[in-house]
């Protein structure tokens, strides 16, 4: 029964002191997220219904059509971040810039700013498969009480305060880390709380679900390759069970509950990889390693990337600790008999 478990604000509470930075700032923050989750959440379940289908007729900077959900989600988000004046900074998959946010008094002496994939799985969502949020939470680096920079934006992903998504599935879900592990809050959507279902979950550290979207086979690396085939495999263990469903969120959801590797390396189609380093990558990455899994870009850890742009790409493989070895022998063996 959910009374008897722990709601999401009483686990922020309860747990503010054992987080290093506490004044409160982060706890707001996350109960800014949760609203913003429950307004997305109450859309997307009637998604046939309303007028959230279909796309708005724009491109964002990543030159992919805007979805309804995705402008939708990214007003809400930002809405509940901003008007509770709980960040200095946003930087969105839906907004070419990063956004300075001055609050009221006109100088903003908040210290954190967010990275947020408003949207995930957007050419699921007319398709009714689970899509999700992703957002990523640094301290700023410049004085607080100045103009927020774009160097605030670009730390490596190592430096994140906090992590987590927000999955729209079978049900809605927010799983974060402030880098104490990582939990998992299921909505009640009749009396709009959040509940704790999945404490500190952990990535079993030997997976048998692979995740790749092997249409693109023939234009991956030859190590990524050889590792594909190395999963199909009639050998020990193998083959294992090949699950795409297409939105990062939900094929990592899974795989972080069972055990399994997420793949999207480079192709001709993404020579950088598809996904965004700073709102999806790090993230996701961040979380990966707090539930006992790894997550790298098939030579370094995402997580000790150097950002360079806001909305750069690179190539992810995240999951399971004895799958992403496994791929990187390939990759790196790969490498060197080419060299
Ligand atoms: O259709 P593809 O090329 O396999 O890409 C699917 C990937 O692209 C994404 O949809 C990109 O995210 P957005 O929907 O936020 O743009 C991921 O969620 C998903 O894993
Ligand atoms: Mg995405
Ligand atoms: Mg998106």
């Amino acid at each position: 029964m959910s009374e008897n478990r722990l709601t999401l604000g009483e686990y922020i509470i309860e747990n503010q002191s054992h987080f290093e930075y506490s004044s409160g700032e982060l706890s707001k923050l996350i109960n800014s997220i949760r609203l913003a989750a429950k307004t997305v959440s109450h859309k997307v379940n009637k998604a046939g219904l309303v007028d959230i289908i279909g796309a708005v007729g724009d491109t964002n900077i990543q030159g992919e059509d805007q979805q309804r959900l995705d402008v939708f989600a990214n007003d809400a988000f930002k809405k509940a971040l901003i008007n509770r004046e709980i960040v200095c900074g946003i930087v969105s998959e839906e907004e070419v810039e990063f956004i300075a946010v001055e609050g009221k008094k006109k100088t903003n002496t908040n210290k954190y700013v967010v990275l947020m994939d408003p949207l995930d799985g957007s050419s699921n969502i007319d398709v009714n498969v689970s899509v999700g949020t992703i957002f990523s939470v640094f301290r700023r680096i410049t004085p607080v009480g100045t103009p927020v920079q774009k160097e605030d934006f670009l730390q490596k992903g190592d430096m994140q305060v906090a992590a987590g998504y927000i999955i729209y599935g079978t049900s809605t879900m927010l799983v974060y880390s402030v880098g104490q592990g990582v939990n998992g809050f299921t909505l009640n959507p009749a009396i709009g709380t959040f509940y704790l279902s999945h404490p500190d979950i952990k990535i079993p550290y030997k997976g048998s679900i692979y995740s790749v979207n092997e249409g693109y086979y023939s234009h991956f690396p030859d190590g990524v390759k050889k590792y594909i085939k190395y999963c199909q495999e009639e050998k020990d263990d193998r083959p294992y069970t090949s699950r795409y469903i297409g939105s990062l969120v939900s094929d990592f959801h899974r795989n972080m509950i069972n055990g399994g590797i997420y793949l999207y390396p480079t192709s001709s189609k993404y020579p950088e990889g598809k996904l965004r380093l700073l709102y999806e990558c790090n993230p996701i990455a961040f979380l990966a390693e707090q539930a006992g899994g790894k997550a790298t870009d098939g030579f370094k850890r995402i997580l000790d990337l150097e950002p360079k742009e806001l909305h750069q790409r690179a190539p992810i493989f995240c999951g399971s600790k004895n799958m992403i070895d496994k791929l990187v022998d390939f990759i790196t063996s790969n490498t060197i008999a080419n060299e």
